[in-house]
């Protein structure tokens, strides 16, 4: 995941601060340092740094700061804020045309993401605006290029346009374009030939292709995985294209993300969209505040309920909450809270937009293993219907049945059948409100267990103290 080393020294450096009551200029002096030490190593462009601290420290060292009640809490938030602004500040959504079609034009090095990321925007444009787009294939030089997207338009059911390879890229988007105005569709999706390192032809071909189209967008597609390097590339295209727009791909990947932090501050233009995977739903706006609040760990709860309310079905939701308030919630409902979960992507990214927990080292070991939830599935899944309604009916023999049928040990079933039925409890507690029942079943689940254990162990040790005591006595009064 991107930022893991950035935010980890970072927060070290901001925690310090944190611990001190009183803050010096000293101490200011000295987190700065920590902290542009941690930029430049996360590969952001040296000038940006440069920059940033020095915003930075003229903000944190005026009185009104470190005379403040919470010092350390105002220096978080002026990072924050000067990070925000490094990044763009505000959200910057794509260029509309003001009469279809809002024509884009994808560019960018060869592997960068661009046919992916053209499917992915399809994909969006469709789910969110009920668009047509139509794809143009316009890379006649990468053999499978044409393939490939035409796969992607397959998948996200948008038209691809293409002439093969033998026809020129800038007549085949002449004609494309003549195809969307017969059909009228409301998006144009440009996907352009890359190269490994910008070369004259290239550019020239792009320049060509953008005189006949005049698209309302450029989006330069950037791999986040180049760091530096992207920048460089970046100022490269812009040069010579004025480019709209950036798109950051593979920020899943494991980045330093110094690229996320200084593309904006160095070409001026905005990043629209992340690439965060290879699955074409794997494309994200970008948010500059919510990007920096998850840099500095304090998670993105509002990206967590977009995401929650992404599939997020009222009535099924109305439904649940109900059977939680008459305890009928069983293991058919179960199932579709995992999918439900599943859909969000994977659980580590989820939990990381948990405030609090993001920066919880616990969360390292916690390691929140995809094949858990699939083995839960299966074991649920290897039920009876009338099992899965009726969870008491799962007795040893046949938790037994359930273990085989999924492949899994008995104890697993045990433990997750036991899990299914505490949080049960605990949420139909909480349906009425009785909050205390959480600490209650917490204290049972924590302290109880613990509890137990230890009343356990004290019988067992007066039992066999009781034993030794008879014996000795019949051994003496012989
Ligand atoms: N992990 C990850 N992989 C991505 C992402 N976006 C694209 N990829 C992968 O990167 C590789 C290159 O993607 P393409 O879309 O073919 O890149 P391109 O810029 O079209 O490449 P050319 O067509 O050769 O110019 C593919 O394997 C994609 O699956 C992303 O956000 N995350």
């Amino acid at each position: 995941m991107a930022f893991e080393g950035l935010t980890e020294r970072l927060q070290g450096a901001l925690s310090k601060l944190r611990r001190k009551g009183k803050i010096t200029e000293t101490d200011v002096n000295q987190a700065m340092r920590e902290i542009r030490l941690a930029l430049l190593e996360a590969d952001v462009n040296f000038k940006v740094v440069k920059d940033f601290i020095k915003v930075v420290k003229e903000r944190a060292i005026g009185t009104e700061v470190l005379d403040s009640l919470s010092p350390a809490q105002q220096i978080v938030k002026i990072v924050d804020e000067e990070l925000t602004k490094m990044m763009g500040e505000t959200a910057v959504p794509l260029n509309k045309s003001p009469h279809i079609p809002t024509i884009v034009m994808m560019v960018g090095l060869q592997g960068a993401g661009k046919t992916t990321t053209a499917g992915k925007l399809a994909k969006y444009l469709i789910q969110n605006e009920k668009a047509r787009p139509l794809m143009i294939a316009a890379d006649v030089y990468r053999p499978a290029a044409i393939e490939q997207l035409k796969t992607v338009g397959q998948q996200v059911e948008a038209q691809v346009f293409e002439m093969g390879t033998d026809v020129n890229p800038v007549e085949i988007v002449r004609q494309g374009l003549a195809q969307a105005a017969l059909q009228k569709n409301d998006y144009v999706l440009i996907d352009t030939a890359g190269r490994l390192q910008i070369d004259e032809a290239l550019m020239q071909e792009l320049a060509d292709i953008n005189e006949l189209a005049h698209p309302n967008e450029i989006l330069l597609t950037v791999d986040a995985m180049t760091g530096q390097a992207a920048v460089d590339v970046a100022e490269g295209f812009n040069s010579r294209l004025d480019v709209t727009g950036v798109v950051l791909t593979k920020l899943d990947g494991d980045t330093r993300g110094g690229a996320a932090l200084s593309i904006r501050a160095v070409t001026g233009k905005p990043i629209k969209f992340t690439g965060q995977g290879e699955k074409l739903d794997q494309l994200d706006i970008f948010y500059p505040d919510r990007m920096s609040s998850r840099i500095l760990g304090m998670g993105d709860m509002l990206s967590l309920i977009e995401k929650a309310q992404q599939d997020y079905d009222e009535q099924k939701a109305a439904d649940m909450a109900e059977k939680i308030k008459e305890n009928s919630f069983d293991f058919n409902d179960f199932l579709d809270q995992m999918d439900q979960l599943q859909n969000m992507g994977p659980l580590e990214d989820i939990m990381k937009m948990i405030p609090g927990m993001a920066n919880n080292p616990q969360l390292k070991n916690i390691k929140m293993d995809p094949k858990d939830m699939a083995h839960m599935k299966a074991i649920v899944q290897s039920m009876t219907p009338q099992e899965r309604e009726n969870p008491d009916l799962l007795n040893p023999s046949r938790r037994r049945r359930l273990a085989a049928g999924a492949g899994r040990p008995i104890v697993e079933v045990n433990r997750m059948i036991k899990q299914f039925n505490q949080s049960k409890k605990m949420m139909n507690q909480m349906s009425k409100g009785n909050f205390n029942g959480m600490e209650g079943l917490m204290g049972n689940g924590i302290k109880g267990k613990m509890g137990k254990m230890a009343m356990n162990s004290m019988v067992k040790k007066q039992k066999k103290n009781k034993k030794k005591r008879l014996k000795n006595a019949r051994r003496f009064k012989s």
